[in-house]
Formats: C-alpha cells, structure tokens, sequence
C-alpha cells in the first residue's frame, strides 16, 4: 500500500464490507489484480497497473464515482438507481441479484402500490419509491431508514415499506408480502463521465468480462465420427463456432466447444446418444474471446 494517492491512476472504488466486498475482490483478484488490503486501509496500489483500489461503502459508491473522486466502481444497480448518479454501466456481473419491492403484511387487504396513497412507507430507498409513486399518482409519507426496514411495520412506524428481497425469507421471517415489484437489480461495474484513464478503465473491462464469461461456461471435447459431426455441432453450436481437429483415425475428428454451465451434463448425454466418445467437461479459469 503506497502511503498517498497519485492524481492521474485510475481509482476503482470497491466495497470496504458487506456482501459485496468479498465478491468485489475475488472478481478483481480472477482479472489479475494484485493488491494488499493493510490494516483496514482505505485504499491499495495494485502491483504492475496503474490502477488504486479504494475501499468505500457500498452505497456511496455511485455519487463519488459521478463526482469523479473514483474512476470506477463495484456495486449494486439499486444504489446507482437510488443515488441517480451521472455514470455508466460498464458490466453486469450476473452476481448479487435482488428485487427491490413494496411490501404489506400478509393480511393487508391492499393490493396495489397506488392504493398506498396517503399511507407511511419505511424505505432505504426514498428516491427510487417517491419515483415509483409519482409515476402511479400516489403520495405517501416516506420514512428514510439505514436498515431493518422489515420491522417497521410491527413498530408501528409504516403501514408498507420498500425494501431489497432476495430469497424471501426476511419477509417471510416477518409475516410480509410483495405487493409490488419496482426493479430488479444486481452487481455491476460503473464508469464515472470524466476517467482518468480509459486505456486502463478499457483493459480492466475487457479481463473482467473474460472472467464473467469463464464463469459460465465450460469447454467441452469430445470425439465423434466424421458422419456425425453436422448433428454434433447443432448440439453444440458453441459460442462462436467449435474448434475441430482430425484424428489419426480418419473417420474420426475431435471437438472442442464452449458450452453454457448449467447445460454441460445434458449436452454430454446427447453427445453420447449419438456416438461421441472420451466427452470431458473442463472448467475454464479466464478467456478472452
Ligand atoms: N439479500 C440482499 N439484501 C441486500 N442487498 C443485496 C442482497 N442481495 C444482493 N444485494 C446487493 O448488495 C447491496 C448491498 O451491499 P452492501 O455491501 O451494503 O452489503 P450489506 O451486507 O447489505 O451491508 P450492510 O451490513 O451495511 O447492510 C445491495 O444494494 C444490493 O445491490
Ligand atoms: O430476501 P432475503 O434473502 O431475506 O434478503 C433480503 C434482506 O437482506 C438485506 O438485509 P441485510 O442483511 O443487508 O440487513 P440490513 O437490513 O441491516 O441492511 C435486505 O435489506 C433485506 O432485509
Ligand atoms: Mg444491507
């Protein structure tokens, strides 16, 4: 860790804790990036880039990248939203994914945010629901909070409130219902209007994207016979195209492909249905396409 800042390294702020914090470095460390977190200090050299790591919260994030104290970013689409920053969405990291909803006890006989005019709401959110509100014709009385918004209702503080639901068990922990969904949201990487480096801001996109797309997917190999291989390649079609090799055998060729994650095991089973052998899924660490 270098003692100051320098004035013309890119700065990506990333989250000091919470549950984007360990995400955010384990997505920086895959890209490549070196850098030591010391004694809870507020910001990291990265070894070999001029990149500076600077730990922030979560939802400041955004108003300091649109202020240009940071160049980038890592945090949720739901703060951008809120902080209604002046900034850009580089990347979707497909991690971190959440709703952000109105929400009454499970016996409410309301059912729908516009007939919450006139009613209190408890939200960390007050920019985005006075948003949603206006766009529906309602007013109501918004209670900004930091957090436990799920038990305003109980303290009698609100009759609704707006909060992040991920699996729905805080709600059901709670005895709420989703009335109404405003968003759905997830982790991204943001770009402030005036980057100190866009080389750089560049190169860390494309790796980070190299290491999102690693993520899902797998390569596959696979032998089949020459005959078979139109069949095959519908099967696996791969992300641009599969990469074929001849074997000694020359009926035979062997196959390497990109293959979605979750689809590995049912594609290897119709490759085997017709005639492909020595099928192997391999996971891919980082790629750049
Ligand atoms: N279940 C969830 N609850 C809240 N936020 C979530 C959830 N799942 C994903 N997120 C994302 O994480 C962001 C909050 O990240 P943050 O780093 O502040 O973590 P935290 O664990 O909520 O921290 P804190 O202890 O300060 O509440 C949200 O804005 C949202 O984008
Ligand atoms: O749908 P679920 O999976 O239950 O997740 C949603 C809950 O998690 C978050 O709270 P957090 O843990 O961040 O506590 P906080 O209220 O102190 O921010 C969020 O504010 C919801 O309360
Ligand atoms: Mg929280």
């Amino acid at each position: 860790m270098s003692a100051s800042l320098s004035t013309d390294t890119l700065r990506i702020g990333i989250p000091s804790k919470g549950r984007l914090s360990e995400l955010a470095e384990d997505l920086l460390s895959q890209a490549g990036l070196r850098f030591r977190r010391q004694n809870r200090g507020l910001f990291a050299r990265v070894a070999g880039l001029p990149i500076d790591l600077i730990f922030l919260r979560t939802d400041d994030i955004p108003t300091l990248c649109a202020e240009g104290a940071i160049d980038m970013g890592v945090t949720g689409s739901d703060l951008v939203e809120e902080a209604d920053a002046d900034v850009t969405t580089r990347m979707n990291f497909g991690v971190g994914r959440c709703r952000l909803a109105f929400c009454v006890p499970d016996d409410s006989p309301i059912r729908s945010a516009a007939e919450l005019d006139g009613k209190r709401i408890a939200t960390s959110f007050p920019a985005v629901t006075a948003r949603y509100l206006a766009q529906h014709d309602a007013k109501a009385h918004l209670v900004s909070l930091a957090g436990s918004v799920e038990v305003m209702i109980q303290l009698g503080v609100a009759d609704a409130i707006v909060d992040l639901v991920e699996t729905g068990s805080t709600l059901a922990a709670n005895r709420l219902k989703i009335l109404e969904e405003i968003g759905a949201y997830e982790t991204v990487l943001i770009q402030g209007p005036r980057c100190r480096d866009t080389d750089t801001a560049d190169r860390l996109v494309a790796r980070l994207e190299g290491v999102v797309l690693a993520r899902d997917y797998s390569m596959v190999e696979y032998n089949i016979p020459r005959s078979k291989l139109p069949e095959a390649e519908k099967i696996t079609p791969g992300y641009n195209s599969p990469t074929v090799n001849s074997l000694e055998d020359s009926d035979w060729c062997s196959v390497q492909v990109m293959v979605r994650r979750g689809e590995v095991a049912e594609v290897m089973d119709r490759l085997k249905s017709i005639g492909a052998s020595a099928i192997f899924e391999m996971l891919i660490h980082n790629c750049r396409l």
